[in-house]
């Protein structure tokens, strides 16, 4: 399997005596394609995420524009691929500017500093981050750094965007704010970006595929108002619930209960 986009074949992924992805396998998914990665708690979406940014061992191939991940050598991957772990970044002395400088001088080292800097006025324009730019990271709130971790892996315009929950610290604006403008950079930069999330009704606005785990593998896939049905949210979570258009014309999910195990 090749793929201009991005593509998952035979993925599997754990830790020792707990394998947790046995072969997840996801058809090509094209240029501009912000994927959401759902399921429920303890199903494997941060593994998945870790596994395809390289930092978990994992057998299968991930797909990328033609190229297979495994292939790159480190350095190679670094530039490709923006990882945003689940937990948020440490709490430093630094200045948010200075984290987003150090992301790119790890990762960016070929851009002149008129570049860096230019890249960093435009994440920070993008995600409204004006006001946290000179603040240190170890005064801000965790909703606050949360966007500043975001914006160290928007900065160095990764090809392939993995965001591990990166909406749950914020509140219901930044949460339309954030995912607007990663479902923007992605489209216009021709990336992939996948988002792990628990709110379905984020996959079902943002994002135009999504992957279901379950059971250690794919339980469904694509396009999210076809895939979040009432039967696989059922299947997938064991709750009743059901999925309606709002007044806007948006898809929502409301969940009535959960269902006895
Ligand atoms: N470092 C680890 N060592 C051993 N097992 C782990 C480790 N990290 C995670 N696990 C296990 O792997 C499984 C998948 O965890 P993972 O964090 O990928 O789930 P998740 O779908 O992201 O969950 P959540 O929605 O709760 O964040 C879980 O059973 C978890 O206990």
């Amino acid at each position: 399997m090749s793929t201009t986009g991005f593509a998952l074949e035979q993925l599997t992924a754990g830790y020792p005596s707990r394998p947790v992805l046995q072969g997840v396998t996801l058809p090509g998914v094209p240029a501009g394609t912000l994927v959401a990665v759902v399921g429920p708690n303890a199903v494997g979406k941060s593994t998945l995420l870790k596994a395809v940014a390289g930092l978990r061992p994992a057998q299968g191939r991930v797909w990328l524009e033609g190229t297979d991940l495994a292939t790159l050598a480190p350095r190679e991957r670094l530039y490709r691929v923006g990882y945003l772990p689940q937990a948020l970044p440490q709490s430093t002395s630094l200045m948010a500017y200075e984290t987003w400088q150090s992301a790119l001088r790890a990762s960016r080292n070929e851009w002149s500093t008129a570049q860096r800097e230019a890249a960093i006025e435009s994440v920070v324009a993008t995600l409204g981050l004006q006001a946290l730019a000179l603040r240190r990271l170890d005064e801000l709130s965790g909703g606050q750094r949360q966007m500043v971790g975001l914006a160290q892996v928007i900065v160095r315009a990764p090809r392939l965007l993995l965001l591990d929950e990166p909406t749950s610290a914020l509140d219901l604006r930044w949460q339309l704010q954030v995912l607007q403008a990663v479902r923007a950079l992605v489209r216009q930069q021709g990336a992939i970006g996948l988002v792990a999330v628990h709110d379905l009704n984020l996959a079902l606005r943002f994002c135009q595929h999504v992957l279901v785990l379950g059971g250690g593998n794919v339980l469904a896939a694509g396009d999210p108002a076809e895939v979040l049905t009432p039967a696989l949210l059922q299947r997938a979570y064991g709750v009743r619930a059901r999925v309606e258009r709002c007044s806007e014309g948006y898809l929502l999910v409301l969940a009535d209960a959960a269902l006895p195990q």
